[in-house]
């Protein structure tokens, strides 16, 4: 441990720094609750949902045509278009727009009309209005499927509340949407979490891709399982096509309390101030939406026992979710002995002449909450891959903590080997662009019938 850091900040990161005997036992319990997600008598009570995606084909590669995209899940709202013209050309044209945060917690009706605006601006800036192009909207929230193109909001995440959507089909409100307004035609043909775009995605370069993960402001995984495992997918031993995709959601794990033996006191803060107490309580140890937060009430809590920061009177690190989870990364990058990226980092939160201590203090509490989310995600990976039983896998990975944080991929695999069994062999790619190509890609393969994996 380094010398440097104060005793008082060596124990209240304690609880963050969890061994591999209990990463083994979350391993143990998550493979019970992603079992009791699959089976049809237990489902109704489990806490990883393992919803039925409807996805039955991974890509060929060989996928062509034009297709729009919608993507609406975390701190971005977009619109693309995707034109696969081969393997190694695909473009998009895409706009981001910007995303009113009251639209978070409004009406229904204002959200979905919005995103039907933003869609109606996109084709008319490219003459796309009536080319009845077939859409795929990614919708990265808890959604229980009835088929490609229905999906029934179960619960609100990552922030959003919006009144009247849970227990609708979200496509029909996109739909009913599209029509109020009456100058587009649009055919959505699949509705998808950004996991199974993730995954999608990145099959189409990887034919071994078989799990799609997501850590950004949320935290969830999809894989490929057998479709007579699938038992909640009514053609669950009758379909002739073997795999299905299963979206774990598995941010909800431990909403059941039987992560209490990981969690901190500061999970608890964190989550009695989300819009969803109690809820999401594995992501919410992962993700970046909750990191920086994590980080700045240890910190706070240091500056009121005298440790850190002594003599300075900055406010702004005293209001909730001012520290940044890209703060970690940044303070992260910086080498042994170094702070350049750390010192802009306090200078952002207003915090002037700190010592060489608070920022080794700092440092030490971002690498215990970026490697514990890092720990967490390595026991879902292994969780799934043992449920699969195979013996190789790509992992296709998207999210701005995974991709941005300069040691997330190495803590990840790190872990993972150790905790897998020998002779398991896995690859963690970065997938491009789920949410847009990927969507395109199952858009794609919905108008295919031959079984593709
Ligand atoms: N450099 C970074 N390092 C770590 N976390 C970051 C970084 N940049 C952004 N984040 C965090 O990542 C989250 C945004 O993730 P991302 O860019 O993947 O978007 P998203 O699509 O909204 O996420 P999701 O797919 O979970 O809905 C935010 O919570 C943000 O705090």
């Amino acid at each position: 441990m380094p010398s440097l850091v104060n005793m008082e900040v060596e124990l209240a990161v304690k609880g963050f720094l969890i061994d591999q005997e209990k990463m083994a036992e979350v391993v143990e319990r998550m493979t019970k609750e992603l079992k009791m997600g699959l089976a049809k008598d237990t489902h109704p009570r489990a806490v990883i949902k393992c919803f039925v995606t409807y996805v039955q084909d991974l890509p060929t590669g060989k996928e062509r045509g034009k297709y729009l995209a919608l993507d609406l899940g975390g701190t971005n709202f977009r619109v693309l278009l995707v034109n696969l013209v081969g393997q190694s050309d695909i473009q998009i044209t895409s706009k981001s727009y910007d995303f009113p945060s009251t639209l978070m917690t409004g009406t229904g009706k204002a959200l979905f009309d919005f995103l039907a605006e933003c869609l109606a601006e996109f084709c008319k800036e490219n003459g796309l209005e009536n080319d009845n192009l077939p859409l795929g909207f990614t919708f990265s929230f808890p959604l229980q499927q009835q088929g490609l193109s229905k999906g029934i909001l179960v619960a609100w995440t990552k922030g959003f509340n919006c009144e009247g959507v849970v227990g609708k089909n979200v496509v029909q409100l996109l739909q009913d949407a599209i029509e109020r307004r009456g100058d587009l035609k649009i055919n959505t043909v699949a509705v998808l979490n950004d996991t199974v775009g993730t995954l999608m995605s990145c099959a189409f370069n990887h034919p071994n891709c078989r799990i799609g993960l997501i850590v950004g402001t949320g935290s969830n995984a999809c894989y490929v399982e057998k479709t007579v495992n699938a038992e909640c997918f009514e053609g669950y031993q009758t379909s002739p096509k073997p795999s299905m995709v299963i979206n774990c959601e598995w941010g909800a794990f431990g909403d059941n309390g039987v992560l209490e033996f990981v969690r901190t006191a500061y999970d608890k803060v964190v989550d009695k101030v989300t819009p969803n107490p109690g809820k999401q309580t594995f992501e919410k140890c992962i993700s970046g939406m909750y990191m920086g937060e994590l980080v700045r009430l240890v910190v706070v809590e240091m500056i009121g026992k005298g440790v850190m920061f002594v003599g300075d009177s900055s406010q702004k690190i005293q209001q909730r979710w001012s520290f940044k989870s890209s703060y970690i990364s940044d303070i992260e990058s910086d080498g042994p002995g170094e702070y350049r990226s750390c010192n802009k980092v306090l200078h952002e939160l207003g915090i002037i002449g700190s010592q060489e201590a608070d920022k080794e203090a700092l440092r030490f509490i971002c690498e215990a909450v970026s490697s514990r989310s890092a720990k967490m995600c390595a026991c879902g990976l292994v969780t799934i891959i043992n449920k699969m039983n195979i013996n190789e896998v790509v992992i296709g990975i998207d999210g701005s903590v995974y991709r941005y944080h300069p040691k997330y991929h190495d803590m990840l695999h790190f872990h993972m080997r150790k905790l897998l069994k020998p002779g398991v062999k896995f690859e963690l790619v970065v997938s491009e662009d789920g949410s847009g190509r990927g969507a395109a890609l199952v858009a794609a393969t919905a108008g295919q019938s031959k079984p593709k994996m």
